[in-house]
Protein backbone atom coordinates (compact mmCIF):
# COMPACT_ATOMS: atom_id res chain seq x y z
CA UNK A 1 0.00 0.00 0.00
CA UNK A 2 1.45 3.43 -0.70
CA UNK A 3 0.59 7.20 0.32
CA UNK A 4 1.65 10.29 -1.43
CA UNK A 5 1.85 13.84 0.44
CA UNK A 6 1.75 17.05 -1.82
CA UNK A 7 3.50 19.85 0.09
CA UNK A 8 1.63 22.93 -1.01
CA UNK A 9 2.74 25.69 1.41
CA UNK A 10 0.33 28.78 2.34
CA UNK A 11 -0.20 32.23 1.57
CA UNK A 12 2.81 34.42 2.27
CA UNK A 13 4.91 32.05 -0.18
CA UNK A 14 3.87 32.30 -4.12
CA UNK A 15 4.85 36.16 -4.00
CA UNK A 16 6.63 36.10 -7.46
CA UNK A 17 2.95 34.49 -8.60
CA UNK A 18 1.24 38.51 -7.85
CA UNK A 19 -1.58 39.18 -8.79
CA UNK A 20 -2.79 35.67 -9.99
CA UNK A 21 -2.55 34.17 -6.03
CA UNK A 22 -4.42 37.04 -5.02
CA UNK A 23 -7.70 35.30 -6.43
CA UNK A 24 -6.92 31.50 -5.84
CA UNK A 25 -4.34 29.89 -4.03
CA UNK A 26 -1.79 28.79 -6.06
CA UNK A 27 -1.41 24.83 -5.93
CA UNK A 28 -5.07 25.68 -7.24
CA UNK A 29 -4.05 28.07 -10.74
CA UNK A 30 -5.12 26.50 -13.70
CA UNK A 31 -2.07 24.76 -15.86
CA UNK A 32 -3.51 23.38 -18.95
CA UNK A 33 -7.16 23.90 -18.03
CA UNK A 34 -7.03 22.01 -14.94
CA UNK A 35 -5.14 23.27 -11.44
CA UNK A 36 -1.77 22.68 -10.66
CA UNK A 37 -1.94 19.97 -8.29
CA UNK A 38 -4.72 18.07 -10.11
CA UNK A 39 -1.85 16.53 -12.60
CA UNK A 40 -0.08 15.51 -9.53
CA UNK A 41 -3.16 13.92 -7.87
CA UNK A 42 -4.02 12.21 -11.21
CA UNK A 43 -0.16 10.61 -11.39
CA UNK A 44 -0.39 9.63 -7.82
CA UNK A 45 -4.05 7.72 -8.98
CA UNK A 46 -2.26 5.83 -11.34
CA UNK A 47 0.09 4.65 -9.29
CA UNK A 48 -1.54 1.01 -8.33
CA UNK A 49 -1.89 0.15 -4.67
CA UNK A 50 -2.35 4.22 -3.88
CA UNK A 51 -4.58 4.48 -0.50
CA UNK A 52 -4.68 7.86 -0.33
CA UNK A 53 -3.19 11.20 -0.87
CA UNK A 54 -2.39 14.00 1.44
CA UNK A 55 -1.90 17.94 1.06
CA UNK A 56 -0.09 19.33 3.49
CA UNK A 57 0.05 23.27 3.54
CA UNK A 58 -0.72 26.32 6.01
CA UNK A 59 -3.48 27.48 3.96
CA UNK A 60 -7.52 28.18 6.04
CA UNK A 61 -9.01 25.08 4.28
CA UNK A 62 -11.36 28.07 2.40
CA UNK A 63 -14.07 27.45 0.08
CA UNK A 64 -11.89 26.82 -3.63
CA UNK A 65 -9.70 24.44 -1.08
CA UNK A 66 -12.37 22.15 0.08
CA UNK A 67 -14.42 22.21 -3.18
CA UNK A 68 -11.17 20.88 -4.77
CA UNK A 69 -10.84 18.47 -2.45
CA UNK A 70 -14.33 17.31 -2.83
CA UNK A 71 -14.24 16.69 -6.87
CA UNK A 72 -10.80 15.24 -5.94
CA UNK A 73 -11.97 12.57 -4.05
CA UNK A 74 -15.04 11.64 -6.43
CA UNK A 75 -13.14 12.04 -9.75
CA UNK A 76 -10.25 10.13 -8.32
CA UNK A 77 -12.15 7.65 -5.89
CA UNK A 78 -9.68 7.85 -3.52
CA UNK A 79 -9.49 9.61 -0.26
CA UNK A 80 -7.47 13.39 -0.51
CA UNK A 81 -7.16 14.99 2.67
CA UNK A 82 -6.35 18.52 3.63
CA UNK A 83 -4.07 18.67 7.19
CA UNK A 84 -3.14 22.27 7.97
CA UNK A 85 -0.44 23.12 9.81
CA UNK A 86 -0.12 25.48 12.88
CA UNK A 87 2.18 27.54 11.26
CA UNK A 88 4.82 27.57 8.57
CA UNK A 89 6.79 24.08 9.03
CA UNK A 90 9.26 24.14 6.33
CA UNK A 91 9.21 21.08 3.40
CA UNK A 92 10.02 18.63 6.20
CA UNK A 93 8.05 19.94 9.28
CA UNK A 94 4.46 19.28 8.07
CA UNK A 95 5.97 15.51 7.30
CA UNK A 96 6.92 14.89 10.99
CA UNK A 97 4.35 16.85 12.31
CA UNK A 98 1.35 14.49 10.47
CA UNK A 99 3.84 10.80 11.03
CA UNK A 100 0.92 9.51 12.05
CA UNK A 101 -1.75 10.10 9.83
CA UNK A 102 0.75 9.41 6.80
CA UNK A 103 1.80 6.31 8.76
CA UNK A 104 -1.56 4.84 9.55
CA UNK A 105 -2.69 1.60 7.62
CA UNK A 106 1.30 0.79 6.92
CA UNK A 107 1.92 1.84 3.75
CA UNK A 108 5.00 0.30 2.01
CA UNK A 109 6.22 3.55 1.21
CA UNK A 110 5.00 7.40 0.54
CA UNK A 111 5.59 9.37 -2.18
CA UNK A 112 6.41 13.47 -1.61
CA UNK A 113 5.44 15.83 -3.97
CA UNK A 114 6.31 19.95 -4.21
CA UNK A 115 3.48 21.53 -5.48
CA UNK A 116 4.81 23.92 -7.12
CA UNK A 117 6.70 21.95 -10.28
CA UNK A 118 5.19 20.44 -13.63
CA UNK A 119 6.19 17.37 -14.69
CA UNK A 120 5.29 13.51 -15.88
CA UNK A 121 5.79 12.28 -12.55
CA UNK A 122 8.12 9.19 -13.60
CA UNK A 123 6.48 7.64 -10.29
CA UNK A 124 6.14 3.95 -11.42
CA UNK A 125 9.89 3.78 -12.41
CA UNK A 126 10.45 5.65 -9.14
CA UNK A 127 8.65 3.04 -7.20
CA UNK A 128 10.23 -0.08 -9.40
CA UNK A 129 13.61 1.47 -8.65
CA UNK A 130 12.75 2.00 -4.56
CA UNK A 131 11.84 -1.73 -4.49
CA UNK A 132 14.80 -2.57 -5.74
CA UNK A 133 16.70 -1.68 -2.59
CA UNK A 134 14.74 0.19 -0.61
CA UNK A 135 16.61 2.70 0.75
CA UNK A 136 15.10 5.35 2.83
CA UNK A 137 14.92 8.36 0.32
CA UNK A 138 14.59 8.63 -3.44
CA UNK A 139 15.09 11.78 -5.18
CA UNK A 140 13.73 12.59 -8.49
CA UNK A 141 16.88 14.28 -10.34
CA UNK A 142 17.40 15.73 -13.90
CA UNK A 143 19.97 18.59 -15.35
CA UNK A 144 20.06 22.11 -15.27
CA UNK A 145 22.92 24.05 -16.70
CA UNK A 146 26.05 25.73 -14.59
CA UNK A 147 24.18 28.62 -14.11
CA UNK A 148 21.09 28.04 -13.20
CA UNK A 149 21.56 24.82 -11.47
CA UNK A 150 22.38 27.37 -8.39
CA UNK A 151 18.79 28.11 -8.06
CA UNK A 152 18.10 24.39 -6.81
CA UNK A 153 18.95 21.84 -4.51
CA UNK A 154 22.24 20.11 -6.62
CA UNK A 155 23.11 16.47 -6.40
CA UNK A 156 26.54 14.78 -6.28
CA UNK A 157 25.96 11.52 -7.10
CA UNK A 158 27.73 7.85 -7.29
CA UNK A 159 27.30 7.24 -11.23
CA UNK A 160 27.48 3.50 -10.95
CA UNK A 161 24.66 3.19 -7.67
CA UNK A 162 23.40 6.60 -8.21
CA UNK A 163 23.55 7.17 -4.16
CA UNK A 164 23.48 10.72 -3.05
CA UNK A 165 27.05 11.40 -1.95
CA UNK A 166 26.95 15.18 -1.51
CA UNK A 167 23.97 17.66 -1.56
CA UNK A 168 24.08 21.29 -1.20
CA UNK A 169 20.87 23.77 -1.39
CA UNK A 170 21.12 25.93 -3.71
CA UNK A 171 25.17 26.77 -3.54
CA UNK A 172 26.56 30.00 -4.33
CA UNK A 173 28.48 28.06 -6.77
CA UNK A 174 28.78 25.65 -9.26
CA UNK A 175 28.36 21.68 -7.25
CA UNK A 176 26.42 19.64 -9.90
CA UNK A 177 24.47 20.29 -12.81
CA UNK A 178 22.26 17.24 -11.00
CA UNK A 179 19.26 19.28 -9.69
CA UNK A 180 16.39 18.32 -6.96
CA UNK A 181 13.33 17.65 -8.89
CA UNK A 182 11.14 18.22 -5.80
CA UNK A 183 9.76 14.72 -6.21
CA UNK A 184 10.59 11.88 -3.50
CA UNK A 185 9.53 8.78 -2.49
CA UNK A 186 10.38 8.11 1.06
CA UNK A 187 10.01 4.74 3.19
CA UNK A 188 8.24 4.72 6.24
CA UNK A 189 12.26 4.60 8.13
CA UNK A 190 12.62 8.19 6.61
CA UNK A 191 10.91 9.70 9.36
CA UNK A 192 13.18 8.66 12.03
CA UNK A 193 15.73 10.99 10.84
CA UNK A 194 12.95 14.02 11.05
CA UNK A 195 12.51 13.08 14.43
CA UNK A 196 16.13 13.43 15.33
CA UNK A 197 16.47 16.98 13.52
CA UNK A 198 13.19 17.98 15.62
CA UNK A 199 14.49 16.90 18.75
CA UNK A 200 17.96 18.47 18.16
CA UNK A 201 15.94 21.65 17.37
CA UNK A 202 14.19 21.84 20.56
CA UNK A 203 16.66 21.11 22.46
CA UNK A 204 18.86 23.80 21.13
CA UNK A 205 15.98 26.26 21.52
CA UNK A 206 15.89 25.54 25.08
CA UNK A 207 19.51 25.79 25.30
CA UNK A 208 19.11 29.12 23.62
CA UNK A 209 16.09 29.82 25.98
CA UNK A 210 15.05 32.25 22.79
CA UNK A 211 11.52 31.32 22.04
CA UNK A 212 11.62 34.11 18.81
CA UNK A 213 14.45 32.61 17.03
CA UNK A 214 14.35 30.87 13.54
CA UNK A 215 14.02 27.57 13.60
CA UNK A 216 10.36 27.82 15.02
CA UNK A 217 9.18 24.76 17.09
CA UNK A 218 8.33 22.12 14.62
CA UNK A 219 10.57 23.15 10.70
CA UNK A 220 12.51 21.99 9.59
CA UNK A 221 14.06 21.54 6.32
CA UNK A 222 14.03 18.80 4.00
CA UNK A 223 16.86 19.49 2.11
CA UNK A 224 19.53 21.34 4.30
CA UNK A 225 18.52 19.31 7.78
CA UNK A 226 17.88 15.87 5.88
CA UNK A 227 19.22 15.44 2.92
CA UNK A 228 22.78 17.48 3.04
CA UNK A 229 23.57 16.06 6.48
CA UNK A 230 22.55 12.48 5.65
CA UNK A 231 24.59 12.80 2.37
CA UNK A 232 27.49 10.14 1.59
CA UNK A 233 25.97 7.46 4.57
CA UNK A 234 23.97 5.27 2.28
CA UNK A 235 20.56 6.46 2.55
CA UNK A 236 19.59 9.01 -0.41
CA UNK A 237 19.69 7.76 -3.56
CA UNK A 238 18.44 9.88 -7.15
CA UNK A 239 16.09 8.54 -9.68
CA UNK A 240 17.53 10.48 -12.91
CA UNK A 241 14.99 11.31 -15.37
CA UNK A 242 15.18 13.25 -18.78
CA UNK A 243 11.08 14.02 -18.92
CA UNK A 244 9.48 17.22 -18.19
CA UNK A 245 10.37 19.32 -15.49
CA UNK A 246 9.55 22.78 -14.42
CA UNK A 247 9.33 25.01 -11.27
CA UNK A 248 6.17 26.78 -11.67
CA UNK A 249 7.44 30.13 -9.44
CA UNK A 250 5.91 32.90 -11.65
CA UNK A 251 3.38 33.46 -13.74
CA UNK A 252 5.69 33.40 -16.92
CA UNK A 253 6.49 29.34 -15.35
CA UNK A 254 3.06 28.83 -15.55
CA UNK A 255 1.99 29.74 -19.04
CA UNK A 256 5.37 27.08 -19.69
CA UNK A 257 4.03 24.63 -17.51
CA UNK A 258 0.80 24.79 -19.13
CA UNK A 259 2.64 23.97 -22.95
CA UNK A 260 4.28 21.11 -21.33
CA UNK A 261 1.35 19.56 -20.53
CA UNK A 262 -0.91 20.42 -23.11
CA UNK A 263 1.79 18.80 -25.58
CA UNK A 264 1.37 15.45 -22.86
CA UNK A 265 -2.11 15.41 -23.19
CA UNK A 266 -1.99 13.89 -26.64
CA UNK A 267 -0.84 10.67 -24.53
CA UNK A 268 -2.54 11.29 -21.40
CA UNK A 269 -5.58 13.45 -22.60
CA UNK A 270 -6.56 13.72 -25.94
CA UNK A 271 -9.86 14.18 -25.00
CA UNK A 272 -8.69 17.56 -23.41
CA UNK A 273 -7.81 19.13 -26.62
CA UNK A 274 -9.92 20.82 -28.56
CA UNK A 275 -10.42 19.39 -32.10
CA UNK A 276 -10.97 21.69 -35.47
CA UNK A 277 -14.28 21.14 -36.44
CA UNK A 278 -16.22 22.57 -39.21
CA UNK A 279 -17.94 25.70 -38.54
CA UNK A 280 -15.84 25.83 -35.25
CA UNK A 281 -12.67 27.86 -34.67
CA UNK A 282 -9.97 27.37 -36.26
CA UNK A 283 -7.35 25.09 -33.60
CA UNK A 284 -3.39 25.74 -33.61
CA UNK A 285 -1.66 23.25 -32.21
CA UNK A 286 -2.18 22.02 -28.52
CA UNK A 287 -5.51 23.88 -27.36
CA UNK A 288 -7.71 23.27 -24.25
CA UNK A 289 -11.15 24.58 -23.87
CA UNK A 290 -13.40 24.69 -21.36
CA UNK A 291 -16.91 23.20 -22.39
CA UNK A 292 -18.62 25.97 -21.36
CA UNK A 293 -16.38 28.25 -22.88
CA UNK A 294 -18.24 30.25 -26.14
CA UNK A 295 -15.66 30.80 -29.02
CA UNK A 296 -16.37 32.23 -32.02
CA UNK A 297 -16.24 30.53 -34.86
CA UNK A 298 -14.13 32.75 -36.69
CA UNK A 299 -11.16 33.04 -33.68
CA UNK A 300 -7.82 31.38 -34.38
CA UNK A 301 -6.51 29.90 -31.62
CA UNK A 302 -3.40 28.40 -30.51
CA UNK A 303 -0.77 26.90 -30.58
CA UNK A 304 -0.59 26.76 -26.81
CA UNK A 305 -4.03 28.30 -25.75
CA UNK A 306 -6.10 27.18 -22.44
CA UNK A 307 -9.67 28.59 -22.24
CA UNK A 308 -11.27 28.59 -18.81
CA UNK A 309 -15.15 27.79 -17.49
CA UNK A 310 -17.81 30.60 -18.82
CA UNK A 311 -15.39 32.36 -21.16
CA UNK A 312 -16.42 34.54 -23.83
CA UNK A 313 -13.92 34.90 -27.52
CA UNK A 314 -15.76 37.20 -30.01
CA UNK A 315 -15.17 36.91 -33.62
CA UNK A 316 -11.84 37.48 -35.47
CA UNK A 317 -10.07 37.12 -31.98
CA UNK A 318 -6.78 35.84 -32.30
CA UNK A 319 -5.06 33.71 -28.95
CA UNK A 320 -1.77 32.38 -28.92
CA UNK A 321 0.60 30.82 -26.09
CA UNK A 322 -1.68 32.38 -23.45
CA UNK A 323 -3.94 31.53 -20.87
CA UNK A 324 -7.51 33.05 -20.59
CA UNK A 325 -8.95 32.27 -16.61
CA UNK A 326 -12.57 31.94 -15.74
CA UNK A 327 -15.49 34.65 -16.97
CA UNK A 328 -12.97 36.73 -19.42
CA UNK A 329 -13.98 38.10 -22.12
CA UNK A 330 -12.37 38.56 -25.33
CA UNK A 331 -14.08 41.34 -27.12
CA UNK A 332 -14.16 40.74 -30.87
CA UNK A 333 -10.98 41.49 -32.84
CA UNK A 334 -8.50 41.23 -29.99
CA UNK A 335 -5.24 39.80 -29.88
CA UNK A 336 -3.78 38.32 -27.15
CA UNK A 337 0.08 37.01 -27.59
CA UNK A 338 2.00 35.36 -24.38
CA UNK A 339 -0.25 36.68 -21.72
CA UNK A 340 -2.64 35.37 -18.97
CA UNK A 341 -6.08 37.03 -18.82
CA UNK A 342 -7.78 37.58 -15.41
CA UNK A 343 -10.98 36.10 -14.35
CA UNK A 344 -13.58 37.90 -15.31
CA UNK A 345 -11.63 40.22 -17.08
CA UNK A 346 -12.38 41.85 -20.48
CA UNK A 347 -10.58 42.90 -23.15
CA UNK A 348 -12.23 45.57 -25.43
CA UNK A 349 -12.72 45.69 -29.63
CA UNK A 350 -9.36 45.30 -31.38
CA UNK A 351 -7.20 45.64 -28.38
CA UNK A 352 -3.96 43.83 -28.56
CA UNK A 353 -2.70 42.45 -24.82
CA UNK A 354 0.94 41.11 -26.15
CA UNK A 355 3.90 39.85 -23.71
CA UNK A 356 7.74 38.45 -24.19
CA UNK A 357 7.83 35.16 -23.59
CA UNK A 358 11.01 34.30 -21.46
CA UNK A 359 11.13 30.34 -22.12
CA UNK A 360 14.26 28.32 -21.51
CA UNK A 361 16.91 28.68 -24.41
CA UNK A 362 15.68 26.18 -26.75
CA UNK A 363 19.11 25.65 -27.88
CA UNK A 364 20.36 24.15 -24.43
CA UNK A 365 19.06 20.84 -24.01
CA UNK A 366 19.54 21.59 -20.26
CA UNK A 367 18.32 24.83 -19.81
CA UNK A 368 15.56 25.54 -17.13
CA UNK A 369 13.03 28.47 -16.74
CA UNK A 370 14.45 31.45 -15.24
CA UNK A 371 11.61 32.61 -12.36
CA UNK A 372 14.07 35.28 -10.88
CA UNK A 373 12.77 38.55 -10.16
CA UNK A 374 10.91 40.79 -12.21
CA UNK A 375 13.21 43.96 -11.91
CA UNK A 376 16.68 44.20 -12.99
CA UNK A 377 18.92 47.42 -12.05
CA UNK A 378 15.06 49.17 -11.14
CA UNK A 379 13.46 48.30 -14.34
CA UNK A 380 10.95 46.05 -15.17
CA UNK A 381 11.96 43.25 -17.59
CA UNK A 382 9.84 42.26 -21.01
CA UNK A 383 7.85 39.36 -19.88
CA UNK A 384 4.69 38.25 -20.16
CA UNK A 385 1.59 40.28 -19.45
CA UNK A 386 -0.54 39.41 -16.73
CA UNK A 387 -4.40 40.73 -16.36
CA UNK A 388 -5.69 40.75 -13.10
CA UNK A 389 -8.35 39.66 -11.90
CA UNK A 390 -11.63 42.06 -13.30
CA UNK A 391 -9.77 44.31 -14.91
CA UNK A 392 -11.13 46.02 -18.14
CA UNK A 393 -8.94 46.90 -20.79
CA UNK A 394 -10.62 49.95 -23.26
CA UNK A 395 -11.09 49.03 -27.25
CA UNK A 396 -8.19 49.74 -29.70
CA UNK A 397 -5.06 50.22 -26.87
CA UNK A 398 -2.21 47.97 -26.57
CA UNK A 399 -0.91 46.64 -23.39
CA UNK A 400 2.77 45.27 -24.15
CA UNK A 401 4.77 43.82 -21.40
CA UNK A 402 2.55 45.00 -18.51
CA UNK A 403 0.96 43.85 -15.37
CA UNK A 404 -1.90 44.94 -14.23
CA UNK A 405 -3.18 44.48 -10.76
CA UNK A 406 -6.99 43.46 -9.99
CA UNK A 407 -10.17 45.77 -10.67
CA UNK A 408 -8.42 47.86 -13.04
CA UNK A 409 -10.19 49.82 -15.89
CA UNK A 410 -7.54 51.22 -18.02
CA UNK A 411 -8.28 54.01 -20.58
CA UNK A 412 -4.98 53.92 -22.61
CA UNK A 413 -2.32 51.93 -23.74
CA UNK A 414 0.77 50.68 -21.58
CA UNK A 415 3.83 49.67 -22.50
CA UNK A 416 6.34 47.90 -19.93
CA UNK A 417 4.52 48.84 -16.52
CA UNK A 418 3.09 47.34 -12.87
CA UNK A 419 -0.31 49.19 -13.32
CA UNK A 420 -1.23 49.59 -9.31
N1 LIG B 1 3.40 22.32 3.99
C1 LIG B 1 4.36 23.18 3.74
N2 LIG B 1 4.83 23.27 2.50
C2 LIG B 1 5.85 24.13 2.28
C3 LIG B 1 6.39 24.97 3.28
N3 LIG B 1 7.37 25.72 2.74
C4 LIG B 1 7.42 25.38 1.43
N4 LIG B 1 6.49 24.44 1.15
C5 LIG B 1 6.22 23.79 -0.14
O1 LIG B 1 7.37 23.06 -0.45
C6 LIG B 1 7.71 23.18 -1.83
C7 LIG B 1 9.14 23.75 -1.95
O2 LIG B 1 9.07 25.11 -1.66
P1 LIG B 1 10.24 26.13 -1.37
O3 LIG B 1 10.58 26.09 0.06
O4 LIG B 1 9.79 27.41 -1.97
O5 LIG B 1 11.53 25.57 -2.11
P2 LIG B 1 11.97 25.81 -3.62
O6 LIG B 1 12.69 27.09 -3.77
O7 LIG B 1 10.83 25.52 -4.51
O8 LIG B 1 13.04 24.63 -3.80
C8 LIG B 1 12.64 23.31 -3.61
O9 LIG B 1 12.17 22.76 -4.83
C9 LIG B 1 13.14 22.70 -5.89
C10 LIG B 1 12.47 22.03 -7.07
O10 LIG B 1 11.40 22.78 -7.51
C11 LIG B 1 14.37 21.91 -5.45
O11 LIG B 1 15.38 21.95 -6.46
C12 LIG B 1 14.92 22.46 -4.16
O12 LIG B 1 15.95 21.62 -3.72
C13 LIG B 1 13.84 22.53 -3.09
O13 LIG B 1 13.40 21.27 -2.73
C14 LIG B 1 6.62 24.05 -2.44
O14 LIG B 1 5.66 23.20 -3.03
C15 LIG B 1 6.03 24.79 -1.26
O15 LIG B 1 4.66 25.05 -1.45
C16 LIG B 1 5.85 24.85 4.61
O16 LIG B 1 6.24 25.54 5.55
N5 LIG B 1 4.85 23.95 4.76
Amino acid sequence: MLKAVILIGGPQKGTRFRPLSFEVPKPLFPVAGVPMIQHHIEACAQVPGMQEILLIGFYQPDEPLTQFLETAQQEFNLPVRYLQEFAPLGTGGGLYHFRDQILAGGPEAFFVLNADVCSDFPLNAMLDAHRRQRHPFLLLGTTANRTQSLNYGCIVENPQTHEVLHYVEKPSTFISDIINCGIYLFSPEALKPLRDVFQRNQQDRQLEDSPGLWPGAGTIRLEQDVFSALAGQGQIYVYLTDGIWSQIKSAGSALYASRLYLGRYEFTHPERLAKHTPGGPQIRGNVYIHPTAKVAPSAVLGPNVSIGKGVTVGEGVRLRESIVLHGATLQEHTCVLHSIVGWGSTVGRWARVEGTPNDPNPNDPRARMDSESLFKDGKLLPAITILGCRVRIPAEVLILNSIVLPHKELSRSFTNQIIL
